[in-house]
């Protein structure tokens, strides 16, 4: 359903403007950069429905960067992103926002109510003009409830903790009703228990989910495939035990990684320097 094709994305000369658009608004940059070195080098890759596709890769790797260039707020020096076989950039801003929607990882200052801020993951299917419906506030209700915030719908946005405040700008992405979810990091902030709630409950989503990870066993245990990312080009992609090997973990993060498979076939990755 989603196909990247030799994407590259060059960063411009230092000190000029970074070549970043808007989400869901505007028309791809004429201007684009030609010099710098390039952040996303050459990456193609499939993303099938319903599959999980996880993103890792040392810091600094372009994981982010790839995932902006999917998700259409940055435009490629290079190649194209197609959704559905048509080319994001060609798609209506609204048409794209009912079919993908982002938990991105640093969101703007946040202003208002919880309720309301997940309310507007209701915007791209009102018109301009209409008053959020009853099924409107089903929705974001049980969006709340999916994430376990549902106590804090009349609580401000500053007041909320950083997890808190993760699990409700899930909310809100889930309120889309997106059948894409992108999502850079999601368990940055989450105590060891909501990590899994959350994993768990991306993966009873039964959507298709583009994710960047750092943590290699929470990646291994809940994605389809995985995509290792080293110096914006692919490493390695395929199945978690064809991509977490001791030598491809040791090559990109330059440590000794031991994996082992317990007794349900999952994988346990463990490292030293
Ligand atoms: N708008 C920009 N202009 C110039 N350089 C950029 C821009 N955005 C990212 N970079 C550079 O691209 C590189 C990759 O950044 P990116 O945020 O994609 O990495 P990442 O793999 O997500 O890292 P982390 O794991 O630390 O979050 C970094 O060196 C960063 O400084």
């Amino acid at each position: 359903m989603l196909t990247a094709t030799d994407l590259v994305w060059r960063a411009g000369p230092a000190g000029s403007r970074p070549y970043v658009g808007r989400p869901f608004v505007g028309r791809p940059f004429v201007g684009r950069p030609i010099v710098g070195r390039p952040i996303v080098n050459q990456v193609s890759l499939q993303v099938a429905r319903g599959e999980t596709l996880g993103i890792v890769g040392p810091n600094g790797c372009g994981k982010s960067t790839l995932l902006r260039l999917l998700y259409r707020v940055l435009t490629p020096t290079q190649g194209q992103v197609h959704l559905h076989g048509q080319d994001i950039w060609r798609l209506d801003a609204r048409q794209f926002a009912r079919q993908v929607a982002v938990m991105g990882q640093s969101p703007p200052a946040l202003e208002g109510r919880v309720h309301d801020a997940v309310m507007m993951g209701r915007y791209p299917h009102q018109s301009r003009w209409s008053h959020d419906s009853a099924r409107d506030r089903a929705i974001v209700h049980d969006c709340l409830q999916q994430v376990s915030a549902n106590h804090l719908a009349n609580a401000t946005l500053a007041s909320l903790s950083g997890g808190e405040r993760q699990r409700v700008l899930l909310a809100r992405a889930l309120a889309q009703e997106p059948e894409l979810l992108f999502l850079d990091e999601p368990t940055n902030h989450l105590d060891i228990r909501y990590q899994l709630e959350l994993m768990a409950l991306i993966t009873r989503l039964q959507r298709t989910v583009v994710v960047v990870l750092h943590d290699l066993n929470l990646a291994a245990a809940h994605c389809d495939r995985i995509a290792l990312l080293q110096g914006g080009r692919i490493a390695a992609i395929g199945p978690p035990a064809e991509v977490f090997t001791p030598a491809h973990i040791g090559r990109v993060f330059g440590v000794r990684a031991q994996v082992e498979t317990d007794a349900q076939g999952k994988l346990r990755i463990s490292y030293a320097l």
